[in-house]
């Protein structure tokens, strides 16, 4: 049975939640203890903190949204010519543990085996490309994905559903069932149904998104809405040759970053960050956020004379959520983040042996930046800005007929 997804959730400035908000301990946000919490509750009462006259409201990104547009997003690294898929792997905790999309198995060329769909079985690309459901599996970053859910954009072929049956998955959520009547779905179905995996269909409430390298920001583009984003230039695409453009990977895994701050609630500025081990696989994701399982009782606010009152104290930002939310070792990785990491991060960065740090975002010139600088000199922790050559990114999730 078909699911409808929920609109954008919105919070307002003070962190009070609007319907349909997910629970707290939903939230994937690195864990605290609960009897330090209740003393903290119990401070931010004395405090009175709470309610402001401040009526802001920041966009969040709905679960199920996020989790398929990560699928969209993924496709874009996708070599194939006709058609790019996407999936990502998702555990109980709603943390990603798995992403990939169809490409050539690992040292196959991509220039050197083909991209055709028609002529000799061996001629074709489908005897040999992987496709993405099955990548998203094999890159798993964690041991285990058993009663995890796969997110992904197009119903899984047979060959796939025996992987994602063999892997523990327990869900399956599809964006197009274009392939349905075919055998190789049918085959599927039955292989889901006898083997209790269950698979629904997302039905999409939006016609893209919109990834603003310039101001590190994400926009869903609601179906309806889509008239006043730049759309992607039409190209004659030769289907017979490998994609020219894929997303390098740098713009990617800031796209990532950007796309994961949209899950934040701070009002003020959402904030993501990645961790990219060598193989490229990223090992963990983050936003900035309050400690998770805190109910929603520290204020967003940044305006208060009583530092309490403010959230300064309190917020987890994006890189260290990101370095505790690694299921691999993050020792000789790479974190991308949007903003250039402050002191605090930059001491949990070189702590966890994090090399390099990408950065969309110039530095500002503060204390906080120029200490995180001084100490990523000393501990020989690189770090760079990249600005992707394009300055927007529109990822089309109507690129595969629905
Ligand atoms: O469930 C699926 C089904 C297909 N793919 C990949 C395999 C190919 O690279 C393309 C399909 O190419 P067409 O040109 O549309 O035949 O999609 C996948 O990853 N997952």
């Amino acid at each position: 049975m078909a699911e409808m997804i929920d609109d954008s959730l919105m919070v307002t400035m003070n962190g009070d939640l609007c319907p349909g908000e997910m629970k707290e301990e939903d939230s994937p946000q690195h864990e605290v203890k609960e009897d330090s919490q209740s003393s903290l509750i119990q401070l931010m009462s004395a405090v009175s903190i709470g309610k402001t006259s401040e009526t802001n409201v920041m966009s969040i990104i709905d679960w199920e949204e996020y989790f398929m547009s990560i699928a969209y997003l993924v496709a874009n690294r996708s070599k194939d010519p006709s058609t790019q898929v996407g999936a990502c792997i998702v555990n109980q905790r709603k943390r990603i543990v798995g992403q990939g999309y169809n490409g050539m198995p690992r040292g196959c060329s991509d220039d050197e085996f083909p991209w055709k769909k028609v002529g000799p079985d061996l001629e074709t690309k489908y005897f040999y490309v992987c496709h993405a459901e099955m990548n998203a599996i094999f890159n798993k970053n964690c041991d285990d994905i058993s009663n995890c859910t796969i997110y992904t954009i197009l119903f899984p072929c047979n060959q796939c559903t025996k992987t994602i049956i063999q892997s523990g998955i327990s869900e399956v959520v599809y964006m197009c069932d274009k392939n349905k009547d075919k055998v190789e779905a049918i085959a599927s179905m039955k292989m889901l149904d006898a083997c209790n995996v269950r698979y629904r269909q997302l039905r999409p409430s939006w016609a893209g998104l919109n990834i603003d390298f310039k101001q590190g920001l994400c926009e869903i583009v609601k179906i309806g809405q889509s008239k006043s984003i730049p759309q992607p230039t039409t190209q004659q695409i030769d289907n017979t040759k490998k994609r020219q453009n894929c997303l390098p990977w740098d713009a990617y895994f800031l796209a990532i970053s950007i796309l994961v701050a949209k899950r934040s609630k701070c009002p003020e500025e959402q904030l993501g960050a990645c961790i990219v081990n060598e193989e490229k696989r990223i090992v963990g994701q983050g936003y900035n956020g309050m400690p998770q399982n805190s109910r929603n009782v520290f204020p967003w606010r940044t305006d208060s004379k009583n530092i309490l009152e403010n959230k300064i104290l309190y917020e987890c930002h994006a890189e260290l959520n990101a370095i505790l939310n690694a299921n691999l070792q993050v020792k000789g990785c790479k974190l991308y983040t949007i903003t250039f990491p402050c002191n605090e991060c930059a001491k949990a960065i070189i702590q966890s042996g994090i090399k390099e740090v990408i950065h969309l975002k110039k530095a500002e010139d503060k204390d906080t930046y120029v200490a995180a600088q001084i100490m990523f000199n000393a501990a020989k922790v690189t770090f760079r800005q990249h600005t992707p050559k394009d300055e927007m990114l529109y990822v089309d999730f109507s690129q595969i007929e629905l």
